[in-house]
Order: structure tokens, then C-alpha cells, then sequence
């Protein structure tokens, strides 16, 4: 495919970093550009799904939207890694405590996700439930959090096509069928995309809600506030 792509309008595939943090929240992105990096450009607008490139601690790194959804990064990450010729993304996204061993605020570091999604199986006959991310990203992102001295946990996911359950009990069986902790909605198919192209992905999650205490943080705070996993994903500019 030519570029630019239908969802991303550069013209130089240059303008991207190799690497690229990914929040759902394209206002979270915009935060983590103003916050963070050192003379952010923002290069892509289209569907408002803000991306922007700059540096930290000097070195050159990306940060996009995804969208929500399994459909929505489905689409964002493999026009990254296929067209613009990106490396490695890093979710940072929020989820829903399966336990309540689970605090809001804990930051996870993905090592598992497992889906009831057919994305994986539509996008390239993959046909396990579970999806690893790149373990070399995974290292380096415990690296990472070691020197920064935040503490993550680590664990099996579970990513879903649906937000509302009509059952929404239902997370009980999830948690002690699967082994999964929490619950959010991009990682399989963010995985499933890096195995397909030969590329890395990783994600960190911060606990936004319970759905074992109903426990829960305001939109402004999932928006501003999760800066640990943000911190720890920028280590790996390169
Ligand atoms: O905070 P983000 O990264 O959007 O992640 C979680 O929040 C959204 C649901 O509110 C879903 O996208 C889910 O995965
Ligand atoms: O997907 C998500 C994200 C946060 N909280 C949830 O309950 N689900």
C-alpha cells in the first residue's frame, strides 16, 4: 500500500520513531506528547486519533491513539508496523481489576493475553486463545520499571470484544478459568498484529476500576493521571 494510509496521513514514513506508545485515548496521547517529550510534532490528525513524535531524554520516540477496541487497533498498529516501518509499540491503557488482589493505580506489565476474539484467527489463521508479546520488550520494560523503582505486577490478561456484559457477573469465570487478572480490550489483537508482521509489542496497564470492590477513577484522572506506565514505556526510546 501506498503511503499515506486510509488512518494515518504522513507522507514520510521518517516522521514516525521505530518505537511508538499507544494509549486507546488520543487525549491521552496529546497528554503524554505535551508532558513528557521534548518538541513533540504532531503528524497525524485524521479521525482526531492524534499521533505525535519527539524525543525523550534525547532520544526519538512516537506517540498514538489507538482507539477502542480490538477493530480500532487492529487497524492503527498494522498500518504502523507494515507501512511506516514501526518496530515496536507499547500499549498504555487502562483496565478493570478480575481480583481484588489488584489496587486502582497498580501498574501490569501484560505477559499474557487471552481473548474470546476471532481477530487473530480472521487476520492470519492464528488459532490459540492466548497471545504472548515480544519478551525482549517485556525485559527490558521490567528493566525499566527496576530503575525507575515503580513497582509493576505481572500476569495473564483478558481482552474483549465487549465493554457492557448483560452478564456481567461472568468476570468470575473468566478470573478462575483463565488465571486472567483484568480485563481490557486491545492487547490480543495488538499481539496478534506483531506476530503476523514480525514486529514487537508490549503492554502496561494501569488499574482504572474494580469490578470486584466498584472501585472506580473519573475520566479526567484515566486521562491525566496514569504517568508510572507512561514513564516506564518511554525508557525504551531509542
Ligand atoms: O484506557 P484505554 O487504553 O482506552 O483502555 C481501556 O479503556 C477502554 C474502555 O473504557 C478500552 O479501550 C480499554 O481497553
Ligand atoms: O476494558 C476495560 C477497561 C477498564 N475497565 C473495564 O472494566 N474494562
Amino acid at each position: 500500500m501506498m503511503i499515506p494510509t486510509p488512518h494515518i496521513e504522513v507522507k514520510d514514513k521518517n516522521t514516525i520513531a521505530k518505537t511508538v506508545i499507544m494509549p486507546g485515548d488520543p487525549l491521552r496521547a496529546k497528554f503524554i506528547a505535551e508532558k513528557f517529550l521534548e518538541n513533540p510534532v504532531l503528524f497525524n490528525s485524521v479521525r482526531n486519533m492524534y499521533g505525535y513524535t519527539g524525543t525523550y531524554k534525547g532520544k526519538r520516540i512516537s506517540v498514538m491513539g489507538s482507539g477502542m477496541g480490538m477493530a480500532s487497533i487492529g487497524i492503527y498498529s498494522y498500518e504502523l508496523f507494515k507501512f511506516y516501518d514501526v518496530e515496536n509499540i507499547i500499549r498504555v491503557g487502562s483496565c478493570g481489576a478480575y481480583t481484588d488482589e489488584l489496587n486502582l493505580y497498580d501498574v501490569i506489565l501484560v505477559d499474557e493475553a487471552y481473548s474470546e476474539s476471532t481477530f487473530a484467527k480472521c487476520q492470519s489463521g492464528y488459532e490459540s486463545d492466548i497471545i504472548e508479546p515480544s519478551e525482549k520488550l517485556n525485559e527490558q520494560l521490567r528493566t525499566a520499571a527496576k530503575n525507575l523503582k515503580i513497582e509493576i505486577k505481572e500476569g495473564r490478561i483478558h481482552s474483549s470484544d465487549v465493554f457492557y456484559r448483560e452478564n456481567f457477573e461472568v468476570f468470575k469465570e473468566i478470573n478462575k478459568k483463565y488465571g486472567c487478572m483484568a480485563v481490557e480490550m486491545e492487547s490480543f489483537a495488538l499481539f496478534a498484529n506483531a506476530k503476523s508482521t514480525g514486529k514487537n509489542a508490549a503492554c502496561l496497564l494501569t488499574v482504572s476500576d474494580s469490578l470486584v470492590t466498584h472501585e472506580a477513577t473519573s475520566s479526567e484522572e484515566r486521562q491525566l493521571s496514569f504517568t508510572k506506565m507512561m514513564e516506564i514505556a518511554l525508557e525504551m526510546a531509542e
